[in-house]
């Protein structure tokens, strides 16, 4: 409380100033910063209230456990799982919920390849994580949107979109997605049409959109963990290191040093000391911690941590690039003045870690640092692994527009509390062209089973990182002095490319984030542009396009299969 006292003390300051009118901009854009409030803007009863919500809202989400799938478990007469079983224990068959998000129902979404597991998995996830969140966040966006308008916005949303510093931030973004949403439907049909070789048209349906549970992930946000369903050219070195980190007795402290290691060699900035005692990198045994990964600046200059609970797989080796990146940015922009000690807008500080892993994903980088045995450059290979990194950044980008095109109009009214899981389905089938692959309704409180809605973290930040770092990666190519396909680069060890991304990333927030595009590109554009990530995928999209050619492209809505639960 005293913290919010003092700042609102220095707001009372700062917004009597006539700061508009100061000649040095600088000076102005550090005023604009400061005079935001946030939360704290509340009065103090309902800043407690908002802060409490907030902390029940996490620490359910992190709590929530379910039981292991039974399949002998009672059945109802129309031979479907009868969910209710596991609760009421006088049929002496209750369970003691012992699974937790990290690492076992992410492990299972991935590896299970029984649709009656997945779908049980699915649901009793939604069950305990989501449902219990649904009366709190209405009673959230409330005191939410309060702090918004104390602070001079429309609504939480305003607040949250004028971080990029522009008023037609939603039609940027709706334009970038008119433009990826081709490549995105083309990989949707191919991927259709393996997950009917292999379930069937019954549970999949090959003009509908794709049942969620099917796709290796919680959300159907990544689809890399069906790479082994829809490879196109199988019976080659996988691109999906996991085994062969796990054969080489990788630990955690091996994958984030591999992280530094390629930093360092750009010219960049080594982890602290402190860094490697003080974050937590493996889940504990002895107490409940929040496994969603994150990054943390103690804004001292010195003390920097990830908290991630990390298992030996290539997801959690491109994560740890991604916390890294966090950390990376925090120490470029360290000399900054504090207010400006920040990414130049969300999405470059989410961009940072992944523009690495675009090179150390390649498999000539695999190669050599000895993840991947030799593989020759042949076009089998090529499209083999532009389509594993399209199961991560094509499948992402309909869910990473989704999610904060639901919460802004939560925000603003145009969803009703009655209407919160409705119309969340309604955006996942319009977007992503995924059904439940079970019966809804408004007892159910599905975006609450998605850790940044509990959280409170925005989400659009990823749709324009999976954007704008790939603007990125042409750029340090470039400097680089790369020649050949974009697919193909890697800058490691370039010291021309750290350079460049060092002169971005030490701006922190100091210039508008536009400004920061013009020094990546030289002059040459300040805008969010689709054209990068479009140049890296053109080999695929053309290798679609003909493997699609019978195929029908899109979805029907009234083709989705969902099977009811009584
Ligand atoms: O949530 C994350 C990673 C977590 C984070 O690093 O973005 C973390 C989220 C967070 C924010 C606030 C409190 C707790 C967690 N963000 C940070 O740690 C962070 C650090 C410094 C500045 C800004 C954010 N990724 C998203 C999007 C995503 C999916 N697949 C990916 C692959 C690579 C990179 C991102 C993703 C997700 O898992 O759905
Ligand atoms: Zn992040």
């Amino acid at each position: 409380m005293e913290w919010s006292r003092f700042h609102r003390h220095k707001w009372d300051q700062a917004t009597t100033f006539a700061w508009k009118n100061f000649s040095s901009a600088p000076v102005r854009r550090m005023f604009s910063f400061v005079t935001v409030l946030g939360r704290a803007a509340l009065p103090e009863d309902k800043l407690k209230e908002l802060t409490e919500l907030t902390q029940e809202m996490k620490s359910s989400y992190s709590a929530a456990k379910i039981c292991r799938y039974d399949p002998t478990r009672r059945r109802l007469d129309n031979g479907d799982y009868d969910y209710n079983a596991d609760n009421d224990l006088d049929n002496d068959i209750g369970c003691i919920p012992t699974l937790s998000l990290e690492p076992h129902l992410v492990q299972l979404m991935a590896t299970s390849r029984d649709p009656e597991e997945l779908r049980y998995v699915w649901r009793a996830w939604r069950d305990a994580a989501g449902r219990p969140l649904r009366g709190k966040y209405t009673r959230f966006v409330e005191l939410s949107n309060e702090a918004a308008r104390l602070n001079g916005f429309e609504d939480a949303g305003d607040f949250w979109r004028s971080d990029y510093e522009t008023d037609d931030f939603e039609d940027i973004i709706d334009g970038l997605w008119a433009e990826l949403r081709p490549l995105y439907e083309q990989l949707h049909a191919y991927v259709r049409r393996k997950l009917i070789e292999k379930y069937g048209d019954t549970i999949v349906p090959p003009r509908g959109p794709i049942p969620a549970h099917l796709l290796g992930n919680m959300w159907a946000q990544t689809w890399t963990h069906i790479l082994d369903l829809t490879v196109p050219y199988p019976g080659r070195p996988s691109v999906d290191v996991t085994n062969t980190l796990r054969r080489q007795g990788y630990s955690p402290f091996d994958m984030f040093r591999l992280s530094e290691s390629f930093f360092i060699s750009l010219g960049l900035e080594p982890m602290p000391s402190t860094f490697w005692q003080k974050s937590l990198l493996i889940k504990p045994t002895d107490r409940d911690v929040i496994c969603h990964a994150s990054a943390w600046d103690f804004c001292n200059g010195i003390d920097y941590r990830i908290k991630q609970c990390t298992q030996i797989t290539m997801e959690d080796m491109i994560t740890a690039h991604h916390e890294m990146g966090h950390i990376q940015y925090d120490l470029q922009y360290r000399n900054q003045p504090f207010i400006f000690r920040d990414g130049a807008n969300p999405a470059f500080h989410e961009a940072v870690g992944d523009v690495l892993a675009l090179s150390a994903a390649t498999p000539s980088h695999l190669q050599e640092i000895n993840l991947l045995a030799n593989v020759d450059e042949s076009f089998e290979n090529d499209i083999n692994f532009l389509f594993s990194m399209a199961l991560d950044k094509i499948a992402f980008l309909p869910f990473g527009y989704l999610v904060d095109k639901w919460r802004w109009e939560v925000f603003s009214g145009e969803i009703s509390e009655s209407q919160y899981n409705s119309r969340w389905w309604d955006l996942r089938v319009n977007y992503q062209g995924v059904s439940a692959p079970l019966l809804r309704d408004e007892d159910d409180f599905d975006p609450g089973a998605k850790f940044h809605i509990p959280a409170n973290v925005p989400y659009v930040r990823y749709f324009v990182s999976f954007i704008v770092q790939f603007q990125f990666h042409a750029e340090l190519c470039k400097a680089a002095g790369h020649s050949g396909p974009l697919h193909r680069c890697n800058i490691y060890r370039s010291a021309e490319a750290g350079r460049l991304l060092r002169n971005v990333l030490s701006l922190g927030k100091s210039r508008p984030w536009p400004e920061a595009l013009s020094v990546l590109t030289s002059g040459r554009t300040n805008q969010l542009e689709a054209g990068p990530i479009l140049e890296y995928f053109e080999p695929l999209m053309s290798w679609l396009e003909s493997q699609n050619k019978d195929e029908f492209i899109g979805w029907q809505e009234n083709e989705a299969i969902v099977l009811g639960v009584v």
